[in-house]
């Protein structure tokens, strides 16, 4: 497999074809011309720097009203025991309402806007990629009223560094949602697994976004599309700014049933999971260790590595912790 993230122009004519090869072999692509404003991206990126410069205690209050999962977090990241470098806010849709500085939250809520744009872009291509007749389908699973889209600002500052360079900043994961998008200033530090288990790191690209296939995805498309795992470790040197990265998170409502999607199954193909309520989902999701393999107890079959599809075989290979 090519050993480099494939970059993908999204005005392009063949941007769909492309996204479906991506979204396949890797997981994972970085986007060009995708639009976003970039006075509104570089708003929110001066607005968080300038929150996350709060001492630490003004930080929680100011974010207290944000009932957990959800608000201002440090180091610890979940709530079974993995810690990072970082630290980070995590909203959801509208935060108008929060006691966290104004012009933060309308940062927030003015990159939410623009940010949701581009992922319904960007999912309507991933299903035009597959061929399906209903291109509108994951956007229209993201962007109902009761979806569950998060947006989190991770920081990755020096003074939080664990140990020597090579660190933690956030460990290996797959994201739980549809799909995410990631923007992050010009600090390295992102990293993605490739097929044969070898970590790629990613060439940080503050004008780019990078998309990322998250694990209902994998199992809406019966693993066409592979839910990729990522981490990001911690940089050395003091002099060198800190990474800032800003992640949207496209997740469908809690009532959302997730199954391989009949309309992309051919009479002969094995299933590869079972369904799940993406409410119960996340519930689970939340209570094991940031890297387990989440979507393991649902796989069905555990085929010979050459039977089974990219994302399965990744799933396997991963699997280095047993979910609670
Ligand atoms: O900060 C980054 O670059 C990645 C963060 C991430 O993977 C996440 O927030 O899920
Ligand atoms: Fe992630």
């Amino acid at each position: 497999m090519e050993a480099s993230i494939p970059v993908i122009d999204l005005l392009s004519p063949g941007s769909a074809g492309a996204i479906a090869d991506a979204c396949g072999s890797h997981g994972f692509f970085k986007a060009v011309n995708h639009g976003m404003d970039v006075g509104i991206v570089e708003t929110l990126e001066a607005e968080a720097r300038s929150f996350f410069a709060l001492p630490e205690g003004d930080k929680l209050s100011s974010s207290a009203d944000l009932s957990k999962p959800l608000g201002y977090g440090c180091r610890s990241i979940g709530t079974n025991g993995d810690v990072g470098s970082v630290e980070y806010l995590l909203v959801s849709t509208v935060n108008s309402n929060s006691t966290m500085p104004i012009a933060l939250c309308n940062a927030l809520d003015e990159y939410m806007r623009i940010v949701q744009e581009v992922a319904g872009r960007v999912l309507v291509l991933m299903a035009e990629g597959l061929g399906m007749k209903d291109t509108d389908v994951f956007r229209g699973m993201v962007q109902r009223n009761d979806s569950d889209e998060l947006l989190r600002v991770n920081h990755y500052p020096h003074s939080l560094r664990l140990e020597a360079p090579g660190s933690t900043g956030f460990g290996e994961h797959t994201d739980p949602q549809l799909m995410s998008l990631l923007r992050s200033n010009s600090v390295s530090g992102l990293q993605i697994a490739l097929l044969d288990g070898t970590w790629l790191p990613v060439a940080p690209d503050a004008e780019s976004i990078f998309i990322n296939v998250g694990d209902v995805m994998q199992v809406l498309t019966n693993g066409r599309y592979r839910s990729v795992r990522h981490r990001v470790v911690a940089q050395a040197g003091e002099g060198v700014l800190s990474r800032l990265s800003m992640v949207y998170f496209g997740g469908p409502a809690p009532t959302e049933w997730i199954v391989p999607m009949p309309n992309l199954l051919q009479p002969q193909d094995t299933i590869f999971y079972k369904g799940f309520w993406w409410g119960d989902y996340k519930t689970a999701a939340g209570r094991t260790k940031l890297a387990a393999c989440r979507l393991e107890p649902f796989l069905l079959h555990q085929l010979a590595a050459r039977e089974t599809p990219q994302s399965a075989t990744v799933l396997l290979l991963n699997t280095t912790t047993t979910p609670e």
